[in-house]
């Protein structure tokens, strides 16, 4: 066991030279940001929203299951169904909030991530079986167009690059874990830590590195928002048991920093919010867009730190359990639920397969 585990140690650290984890990512980042700052006394505000959905338990690691397209069971059929829907987990915005791809399911309208996560269960619904890897490693540009087609006019972003990830990462998964991404899990020792650098070792598409002032960065958006989903949907037990949970940080995308904003707890330069207003693309590695990423970890660990403070003041919440997932969770949910209330705040654009 031992030997094993220093063997996957020693792999994994061979290919991660030099590269600074996320969280001394957003801690760099923040230090030296010029055009995003962080309102600290604004994170205490959030902590407290966090604080009160813990007491009244409005807000769990249950709440991922209460979403209508997510699996239900705690399953190799859910394992297989969230890396699937994770390894395709980006870039879903359209220029024109009119103009998107949507999937019709379930009697509802999906749009965003959810319109991608409809279509897995459209297809699977159709007899296709979406989520097995000898089946999408292979599969026709036809049949993946057909899989993917919109109710809308507008097809989804990216639909060649997502055709070429799903070759690419079925091929790696049936070559080197038998097929199923839950031989990965088996091959990190109950570490979430191993399992992010196992994906990012592995599979090319989830590599979300960029260079920040000549340090190599890594957000590794994907990859961690794939470990966060098995420990949600296995509620933190058997294929979703991590001792080490509590080192996985918020999913740097382009929806949390416009709850953030919102909240205020991130505050753009003029120069910044100018640029975003136009709607003018980033591209990915840029500053601005190191920035936003950067220092929305990093907020969401002050926030953390900050509702940590707060439940353990309380005896009734003291043992309760918080981490930037759960906050990354809230977050992204309250974004959804009030998309109208932050119309007004910008969000970066970049067309990038990282998230
Ligand atoms: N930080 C963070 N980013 C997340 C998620 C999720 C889906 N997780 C949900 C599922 C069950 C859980 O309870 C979560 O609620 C998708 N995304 C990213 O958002 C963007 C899509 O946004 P829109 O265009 O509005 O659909 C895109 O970059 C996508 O990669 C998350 O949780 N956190």
């Amino acid at each position: 066991m031992i030997k094993r585990a220093y063997m996957i140690a020693h792999h994994i650290q061979r290919g991660m030279e030099g590269i600074l984890s996320p969280k001394s990512t957003g801690k760099l980042i923040a230090e030296t940001s010029k055009d995003v700052k962080i309102n600290a006394n604004k994170t205490k505000q959030v902590a407290t929203l966090m604080y009160e959905c813990v007491k009244k338990s409005t807000y769990s690691i249950k709440s991922w299951k209460e979403h209508e397209l997510n699996p239900k069971s705690m399953n190799i059929d859910a394992i297989d169904w969230i890396f699937l829907a994770d390894t395709l987990n980006f870039s879903f915005w359209s220029m024109d909030d009119d103009k998107k791809f949507v999937v019709n399911y379930g009697g509802k309208q999906h749009s965003g991530y959810w319109s991608w996560c409809a279509a897995i269960n459209r297809a699977l619904d159709e007899g296709i079986p979406m989520t097995d890897p000898k089946f999408y490693a292979n599969v026709s540009k036809e049949q993946f167009a057909k899989i993917m087609r919109s109710d809308s006019k507008y097809d989804i972003p990216l639909l060649d690059e997502r055709l070429r990830i799903l070759h690419e990462s079925g091929k790696i998964l049936l070559e080197k874990y038998d097929g199923s991404f839950a031989n990965c899990i088996g091959k990190c020792d109950r570490s979430a830590q191993n399992l992010v650098k196992l994906v990012v070792t592995d599979f090319p598409s989830y590599q979300d590195v960029a260079e920040y002032n000549g340090r190599k960065v890594a957000f590794y958006k994907r990859a961690q928002i794939l470990v966060a989903d098995i420990w949600s949907c296995f509620e933190g037990q058997g294929y979703g048991e991590f001792h080490d949970i509590h080192k996985i940080t918020m999913f740097a995308d382009y929806r949390i920093p416009q709850a953030l904003v919102h909240f205020k707890v991130l505050e753009y330069s003029d120069e910044l919010m100018e640029f975003l207003k136009k709607d003018n693309l980033m591209k990915f590695g840029d500053k601005y867009e190191l920035e936003i990423r950067g220092c929305s970890i990093w907020a969401t660990e002050l926030i953390k730190d900050e509702t940590r403070k707060l439940l353990d003041s309380d005896p009734a919440t003291k043992d309760a359990l918080m981490n930037s997932i759960l906050i990354d969770h809230f977050l992204w949910d309250y974004r959804r639920d009030h998309a109208e209330e932050m119309n007004d705040i910008p969000f970066h654009k970049i067309r990038c397969i990282y998230y």
